[in-house]
């Protein structure tokens, strides 16, 4: 489908990609346009092939074929980190927190080097204002402003995945990838996720992995389903509910 057919231009394009390990092929063919500003659900039965595509695009595995673009520039084949430089921030489970830190100390430290500050250790970094007010800006974002003194590793689990999704917004990403946001959370804790989720995706691109149907169909402006390493559709919430195939996939059962 071409970007003027889903009516804005393309944040991200996958063209072609594939994945295999040894013989197996896991990513099977994935071509698929992500439009600026949306808010875009990959669905799909365990073992489908959804981390390993986000893998793909994060620059964590190199695709054994085809194509993809940020922007409209190839960036195939590059470091993570050369990624993130060009905008795609991914957010990880946890891993990325350092739990002796501080709140504060996280996201400032995510903060810094986001800004070009790299290690000194003579520079009096808390006199660095631009860091401080963009850590503070941060903080508020993911409601994290009365926890800023708490050791990381000491937070709730819900606060810590919301300190995670901090982390990835300090580089002031253009595109957002979340992976299962709402694993592991209740009832409760997913809503007031969904919330900053919402809040934190306005002016961004936001590409989620996600099981929980209800937040799915509540957050995502399109939803694309992989099974087997290939997308069986990419439409509108409304549809895919509708969409037979789907339906078959999830075993006959309803979607949402
Ligand atoms: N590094 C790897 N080497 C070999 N096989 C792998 C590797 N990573 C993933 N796979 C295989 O690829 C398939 C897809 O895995 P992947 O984790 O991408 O699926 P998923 O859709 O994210 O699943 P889930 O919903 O259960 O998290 C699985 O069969 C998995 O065993």
């Amino acid at each position: 489908m071409s970007n003027a057919d889903q009516g804005g231009t393309a944040a991200l394009e996958l063209e072609g990609l594939e994945k295999s390990f040894g013989p197996t092929r896991i990513i099977r063919g994935v071509d698929l346009t992500i439009v600026r500003g949306e808010r875009h659900a990959v669905i799909g039965p365990n073992g489908a092939g959804k981390s390993t595509l986000f893998h793909l695009i994060s620059g964590h595995y190199r695709p054994t074929s085809g194509r993809i673009r940020l922007d409209g520039r190839d960036i195939t084949g590059l470091s993570p980190e050369q990624i993130n430089r060009r905008g795609l921030a991914r957010s990880f489970q946890i891993t990325n927190i350092f739990p002796q830190l501080s709140v504060w100390e996280n996201v400032r430290c995510a903060t810094l080097w986001a800004m070009g500050y790299r290690y000194n250790f003579w520079r009096d970094i808390d006199g660095l204002d631009d860091v401080r007010l963009r850590t503070e800006e941060i903080l508020g974002q993911i409601n994290l402003i009365e926890r800023w003194d708490m050791p990381a590793g000491m937070l709730a689990y819900a606060e810590q995945r919301a300190l995670e999704i901090g982390l990835a917004l300090a580089s002031d990403a253009d595109i957002l990838l979340l992976d299962e946001p709402m694993a592991g959370m209740s009832h409760a804790e997913s809503q007031h996720m969904v919330e900053l989720i919402r809040k934190v995706s306005e002016n961004r691109t936001l590409l989620m992995i996600e099981h929980d149907m209800g937040v799915v169909f509540n957050l995502a402006d399109r939803i694309s389903v992989l099974v087997y390493g290939e997308i069986i559709a990419s439409d509108t919430p409304e549809r895919i509910k509708a969409n037979a195939d789907v339906q078959r996939a999830y075993l006959g059962t309803e979607v949402a």
